[in-house]
């Protein structure tokens, strides 16, 4: 972690909604990692970036193979999403919705209904020892991967989101954004819609995006991750923006990431500001804690302190999150009431 976060910050209960499960793991499970396979001769600094330094988004997506590498057997994601989950937990997280990129493996015999299981496998063992934190999974496609393969990753999302007793949710569009076009990927998306998935895009998470974003919007999304330039302020359109608020669309914003891999020039031009000053729903997340050496505490703080929010406007925001998660009502209502219930111990 970069910095010394305030034990409100620690304290404050927190819905995690853009986690994505390989960039949240953490130094000590790399360590763990690094371990079982030293023949790959990977070193800490390959994984992580961190305080003060930047990346181009080129060289943040090359972290991603790196540790994909050092994740590659069942055993691994076990661990791997094990320890995510308890670390969301020990930071003060109620509700998270990780996401994962099903990957196969023929080395190790890893098939992509593997991978969900044993991610499934990882919250069910969390449950069952009593960890404090409610998880939920949302699969991901990377659009690198192209049309075939999203249809066939929203087949299998489909299938679990049957059998898994209301752990698999979702869709995330996720990977690269200078790689495809999500034109090419719409019937994949259309048809997890009309199956009952829940989807979260990311969108205009770089500036050549627009006609993508105007396209991808007409679904709609039920969420939206990043969306750096929908604005007309950094080239976006106030079309896209209205079509965001008409249709409440919540967006995931990830403050530390996007100065990291530098679409955003410093804390204070975040769109964090833009969004949250128009009064439409926006949820602080972590995007990828493990990579970006972050948490979201910490998060939380660095909003706080770079817009000068008080500690009621902070306690708002993470309230307003639990009406963005994709779980149904009755679970919307337990997390109000852990809300209430800890609120004078937050306060104290
Ligand atoms: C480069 C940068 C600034 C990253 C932050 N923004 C991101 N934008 C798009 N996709 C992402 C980002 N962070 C993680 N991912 C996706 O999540 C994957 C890692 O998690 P997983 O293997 O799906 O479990 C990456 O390979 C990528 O497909």
């Amino acid at each position: 972690m970069d910095n010394e976060v305030d034990v409100f910050y620690q304290e404050l209960p927190k819905v995690e909604l853009h986690a994505h499960l390989n960039g949240s793991v953490s130094s000590q499970t790399i360590e763990k990692l690094i371990s079982r396979k030293p023949h790959l001769n990977i070193e800490h600094g390959m994984t992580a970036i961190g305080k003060g330094q930047r990346r181009t988004l080129d060289e943040c997506f090359q972290v991603f193979k790196v540790i994909h590498q050092l994740v590659d057997t069942e055993e691994d994601i076990l661990m791997v999403a094990i320890d995510v989950i308890k670390e969301f937990a020990a930071d003060g997280v109620k509700y998270l919705e990780l996401r994962s990129t099903p990957r196969e493996e023929k080395t190790t015999g890893l098939t992509k209904r593997s991978y969900i299981e044993t991610v499934i496998k990882a919250i069910q063992q969390c449950r069952s020892e009593g960890v404090d934190i409610d998880v939920r999974f949302l699969v991901a496609i990377d659009r690198r991967n192209g049309p075939e393969v999203a249809m066939e990753t929203v087949k299998l999302a489909e299938e679990f989101m049957l059998s898994s007793d209301g752990l698999v949710l979702g869709l995330d569009l996720s990977g690269d954004p200078t790689v495809g076009h999500g034109r090419d990927l719409l019937p994949a998306l259309q048809r997890a819609k009309n199956c009952g998935l829940k989807l979260s895009l990311h969108l205009s998470e770089v500036p050549s995006q627009l006609e993508e974003s105007e396209l991808l919007l007409n679904l709609p999304p039920d969420r939206i991750g990043h969306g750096t330039f929908l604005h007309p302020e950094v080239g976006g359109s106030q079309s896209v923006v209205d079509k965001v608020v008409e249709n409440k669309i919540p967006l995931e914003l990830c403050l530390t990431s996007n100065v990291k891999g530098q679409t955003v020039p410093c804390y204070s031009k975040h769109h964090f500001k833009y969004w949250y000053q128009m009064g439409h729903p926006s949820v602080i997340c972590t995007d990828d804690k493990g990579v970006f050496s972050t948490d979201l505490s910490q998060e939380y703080q660095l909003a706080a302190s770079t817009f000068g929010l008080s500690r009621e406007d902070v306690w708002k925001i993470s309230q307003q999150a639990i009406d963005c998660i994709f779980a149904p009502d009755n679970v919307k209502q337990q997390l109000k009431q852990k809300w209430i219930d800890l609120q004078p111990q937050v306060f104290k």
